[in-house]
């Protein structure tokens, strides 16, 4: 079926009392986090979202609209959603789509995360937010070199056959990412409590603490060792996942 596209469920776990919504970061499908499924406590499901272009969508253009995107995945997500309390997860590019989609379900379905959680993502409204420079058509290689030198990514992790493979995807998602212009919030967009975490060494990211002008609810930032891919590290990760576990276990005694 056409949800089960876009939502990837490797590990349904029918008695879990949450629901946990992966976006992963540009360039990459589905996989990494839906496996958090087995990792995490038996108190939540994991399901993660798969843009189109990846994976078994591969026949389908790789998107270009944030908006388009988020639409796609609310619709996709509203089933998913209706029975049990759920958050979200997006690391980088993915807190964008994550982020874009709540106001999507809000607006349109009243549902919201009970926690809304950010990693390694500069706010969507900031003026700090790294940019493809404009005026100039750039070749794939000097794109893969910006990103290195931003600290988005490892040259290591570049040169790799697997990283070249997926170099037309990832363009297609930056330039999306980069097209995307969020205004500053008035007032807050969201109400769920917002949790952000960065690696101590990311250079990438400058502005997180304005994510918390997103939200009314509470705002809590958490910095792990590693770089804009701390989330890789075991350590770090089974960190997030307990602390995810803890902030939906104790939302429901409020
Ligand atoms: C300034 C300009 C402004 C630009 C404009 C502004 C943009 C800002 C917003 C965008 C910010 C971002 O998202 S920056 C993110 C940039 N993206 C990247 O650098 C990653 C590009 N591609 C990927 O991550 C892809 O997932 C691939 C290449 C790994 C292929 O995917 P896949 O085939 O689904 O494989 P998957 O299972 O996910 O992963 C396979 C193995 O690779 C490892 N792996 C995956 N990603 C990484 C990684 N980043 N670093 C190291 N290792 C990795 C996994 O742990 C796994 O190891 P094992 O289990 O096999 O051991």
């Amino acid at each position: 079926p056409r949800n089960e596209k876009v939502v990837n469920c490797l590990y349904p776990n029918p008695n879990a009392i949450f629901r946990l919504i992966c976006f992963p970061w540009a360039g990459s499908g589905s996989t990494y986090f839906a496996k958090w499924g087995q990792k995490i406590h038996g108190s939540l499901e994991v399901h993660s979202i798969r843009l189109a272009g990846r994976e078994n969508r591969s026949d389908e253009q790789v998107p270009s609209d944030m908006y388009q995107v988020a639409d796609e995945i609310a619709c996709a997500l509203l089933p998913v959603l209706q029975d049990k309390p759920f958050a979200f997860f997006g690391h980088s590019l993915g807190s964008y789509i994550a982020f874009m989609t709540a106001l999507r379900l809000k607006e349109n379905h009243k549902l919201e995360p009970v926690h809304f959680f950010v990693s390694s993502t500069s706010a969507p409204h900031s003026k700090f937010r790294p940019r493809i420079p404009e005026g100039k058509e750039m070749t794939e290689e000097e794109i893969c070199n910006l990103l290195v030198s931003a600290g988005f990514t490892t040259k290591n992790f570049v040169d790799e056959e697997l990283f070249q493979l997926h170099v037309p995807i990832l363009l297609a998602d930056l330039y999306m990412a980069n097209a995307y212009f969020f205004d500053t919030p008035s007032e807050a967009v969201l109400s769920c409590d917002l949790s952000c975490f960065i690696g101590s060494e990311d250079q990438a990211v400058k502005d997180l603490e304005a994510w918390k002008d997103v939200t009314s609810g509470s705002f809590y930032m958490h910095k792990l060792p590693g770089g804009h891919f701390y989330v890789m590290e075991p350590t770090n990760e089974t960190f997030i996942m307990n602390y995810i576990t803890k902030c939906l276990e104790l939302s429901t005694l409020s």
